[in-house]
């Protein structure tokens, strides 16, 4: 199997995740500030879980090559991800103590947890099936609102964000990590039982991104 069949055994979350309204609003330039505002502290706390995520891959990797492939995206994490959202919160004099201490809303609690769970309890191909709806669905929007046309960047205040995602570096490394979770696929058959509960897994936290999406329309 490959990453591409998980994403067709759940398709219509897979949509629901891609095209969710928060994502409609943010190109558009019409997503209320305070949307706007929470979803991101909230993902500031969301990538330092993320961080251990990666972290936890290095640990559950059984060959050296696994183990430096997971190295870069701790780093990036850890680096520029978060510089992002910490430039972004200055605005509002939050500085990243500020955003550390925040308290973590309830979505970003099950979301990072039942990722951290998944790969606690499996093995690497689980751990990156709880993984990739993040980086391939960000993939995914990133490009789709850099070749909608209805797309604003000049004005709307989310352009950062939208250029983050949608940027050469963000995606290539997209790319690169998802021809390494296909590799760790094509054994594994879709139909059998271990596929099955890769398809869980990946359906899972892709319903944990719609919600994460929807906990900042709900803070209006
Ligand atoms: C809720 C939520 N989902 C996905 C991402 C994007 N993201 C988070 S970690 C990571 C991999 C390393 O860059 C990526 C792409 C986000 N920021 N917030």
């Amino acid at each position: 199997m490959k990453y591409q069949d998980l994403i067709a055994a759940c398709q219509e979350d897979w949509t629901a995740y891609t095209e969710h309204a928060f994502v409609q609003q943010l190109a558009k330039g019409t997503l209320e500030q305070s949307c706007f505002l929470h979803y991101l502290k909230q993902d500031f706390l969301f990538l330092k879980q993320y961080a251990r995520a990666y972290a936890l891959a290095i640990y559950k990797a059984r060959t050296l090559e696994d183990m430096r492939r997971a190295l870069p995206t701790v780093y990036n994490l850890l680096d520029s991800e978060t510089a992002h959202h910490v430039e972004y919160c200055a605005q509002w004099g939050l500085t990243e103590a500020d955003l550390e201490n925040e308290a973590e809303d309830f979505g970003t609690v099950a979301y990072t947890r039942y990722v951290l769970d998944a790969g606690m309890t499996g093995d690497l191909v689980d751990l990156y099936a709880a993984l990739a709806p993040c980086s391939v669905g960000y993939g995914v929007i990133g490009k789709k609102l850099l070749e909608d046309e209805s797309t604003v960047i000049e004005g709307n205040p989310y352009a950062s964000w939208i250029e983050l995602y949608s940027g050469d570096d963000y995606q290539s490394s997209v790319m690169t990590g998802m021809e390494h979770f296909n590799k760790l696929l094509a054994e594994i058959d879709i139909n059998s039982q271990r596929g099955q509960n890769l398809v869980d897994v990946f359906k899972t936290a892709t319903r944990m991104e719609i919600a994460f999406w929807q906990q900042g329309l709900n803070a209006k």
